[in-house]
């Protein structure tokens, strides 16, 4: 007996061994940048915390001081770096600090079987194709934006309603609302399919609340080696992932079949949903890379916007004085909401809309950190000052380097729209300086920058106008002020209290 407990044991301590030795042992090199110890990342699974006291708390000093740290995520040592210059650096080599996302990464993963090979994660020649039929879709200049304003005032419509069942003073929860209208905008605009999204039973909100339930586990997300296990709740994720991006394709499909009835609306030649069919129906994609590119395309499409309606929202809630100044730029144009929000040369123009809009990108970027790129040699970061082997992962903290005191000064962490400039010439100059200096992150840069940054600042000008038009809001006092404990970040469940303006000003 006495001798199984000791074999026991020893079983035991050179398993933990193994799994230090192997996971969470920090690497050697780099030798000059700290090492945040591998239990923050752990912490979310103990403790139901705010992400943003856990940054403050732990990697904020290190990341800011050295501008990159050894950094455990997703079961694995990386690079995160924080420093402008640095990052700058990585955007300039796509080659050395090549993307490698999740099909690389971990492609026995649910996260890879949901996502697959796609335009944000592949590299080279690969990537080169994806992009000849994708930009071209994305980044063209004639936007629905009728389409775009008449899904807002269904929003405006949902949250009124929302409002008088919630009663006075009592805050609404906004996250499903502006879910359903984001996966409107960017399936309706974007890929030209019709879901029907704003109408609350339709099947693709049960499917995408179910898809995110599934994949997110933070278990999962924290130690993918786990998905090559089939655990009944990872093989009730793969399933759903599969008949999500089955659903996706069925849809896009009837909604281009001349025969469906979801075909009637006058989608364009151009647009990109059209773009991809044909990408398929000519050879230059097999399904596979049919389906990896469209469900890309779908997720951050509409997650991306939605999380920084969400973002502006609690901001605009907390500064009313904003949402003054925002209602008196948009009467200042004698417009009314109904037109101006259509008017998209006017409405780029407005600079307080623009201004608040990148300052909750600043502040609150929705993808605020990403690590999806591998050093393909040895490199040497920060001219020469830190060695990276080849091989490592490197990411960004787009979160730290938005809020940089360096670049931003010591008013970085406050809402202060007008550090942007006043007019909308300096502004768009003040944005392409802080972009090519990479001290404005949240759509990334270089060759591999966001290619929807141009439909989404479209999107959320029209999204602020008709709600700053419509209401006057502000925080309900009940909701606990937190931010997610995890992945993106953004206030947690927000809660908000919305007040219909009289509507003899401006709607
Ligand atoms: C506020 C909204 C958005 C933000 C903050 C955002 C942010 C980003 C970021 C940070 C990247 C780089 C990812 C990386 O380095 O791996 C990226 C890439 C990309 N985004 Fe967005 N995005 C937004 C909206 C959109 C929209 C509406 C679309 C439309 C489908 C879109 C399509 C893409 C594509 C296709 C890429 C890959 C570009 C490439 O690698 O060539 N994004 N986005």
């Amino acid at each position: 007996m006495l001798m199984v407990t000791a074999e026991l044991l020893l079983l035991a301590a050179v398993a933990v061994f193994l799994v230090y030795y192997l996971f969470l042992l920090p690497p050697k090199y780099p030798d000059n940048i700290p090492t945040i110890p591998f239990w923050v990342a752990l912490i979310p699974f103990f403790k139901d915390v705010d992400q943003s006291d856990i940054f403050r708390q732990y990697i904020d000093k290190p990341l800011r001081t050295h501008g990159a740290v050894k950094f455990f995520f997703a079961a694995q040592w990386n690079i995160l770096v924080h420093r402008p210059s640095y990052i700058a650096e990585i955007f300039k080599d796509e080659d050395l600090y090549e993307k490698s996302g999740n099909q690389r990464k971990i492609p026995h993963s649910v996260l890879a079987q949901f996502l697959g090979d796609n335009i944000i994660s592949s590299h080279g020649h690969v990537w080169k194709n994806y992009q000849s039929v994708i930009r071209p879709g994305l980044q063209r200049n004639n936007f629905e934006v009728d389409r775009l304003a008449s899904n807002a005032d269904k929003l405006c419509m949902l949250l009124g309603d929302a409002q008088l069942r919630r009663g006075k003073g009592r805050g609404v929860p906004v996250q499903e609302m502006l879910q359903q209208y984001s996966v409107a905008n960017c399936s309706e605009v974007m890929l030209q399919t019709k879901f029907d999204a704003l109408s609350t039973d339709a099947p693709i909100n049960s499917l995408q609340s179910a898809v995110k339930r599934e994949i997110f586990k933070p278990t999962f997300m924290n130690f993918p080696f786990l998905d090559r296990f089939p655990f009944p709740s990872r093989m009730r994720a793969r399933n759903t992932v599969n008949t999500f991006r089955a659903a996706l394709k069925e849809g896009l499909i009837a909604s281009h079949d001349a025969s469906s009835p979801k075909s009637s609306a006058p989608w364009p030649k151009e647009g990109l949903g059209r773009r991809m069919l044909d990408a398929h129906r000519y050879g230059l994609w097999d399904d596979k890379q049919l389906l990896d590119n469209l469900t890309v395309a779908f997720v951050a499409g509409q997650e991306n916007p939605q999380l920084c309606m969400i973002s502006t929202l609690y901001l605009l809630a907390k500064h009313p004085e904003s949402q003054a100044k925002l209602h008196n730029e948009l009467m200042s144009t004698g417009l009314p909401i109904s037109s101006l929000a259509q008017n998209t040369e006017v409405l780029s123009n407005l600079p307080f809309l623009t201004s608040v809009i990148l300052e909750s990108l600043r502040l609150f970027p929705p993808i605020g950190q990403l690590i999806n790129r591998r050093t393909s040699r040895d490199a040497f970061l920060g001219n020469g000052s830190i060695a990276i082997p080849s091989g490592t992962y490197v990411g960004y903290n787009c979160f730290s380097t938005g809020r940089d005191p360096v670049a931003w000064g010591p008013t970085a962490d406050e809402f202060d729209p007008s550090r942007w400039g006043t007019d909308a010439a300096s502004i768009q100059k003040q944005y392409r300086l802080r972009k090519s200096k990479a001290e404005f992150i949240a759509f990334h840069g270089g060759r591999r920058a966001c290619l929807g940054e141009k439909f989404a600042l479209l999107q959320m000008r029209v999204t602020v106008c008709k709600l700053v038009g419509s209401f006057t809001w502000g925080l309900d006092p009940a909701w606990d002020e937190r931010m997610t404990p995890a992945g993106p970040f953004f206030p947690r469940n927000l809660k908000v209290v919305f007040e219909k303006r009289d509507s003899t000003s401006g709607k």
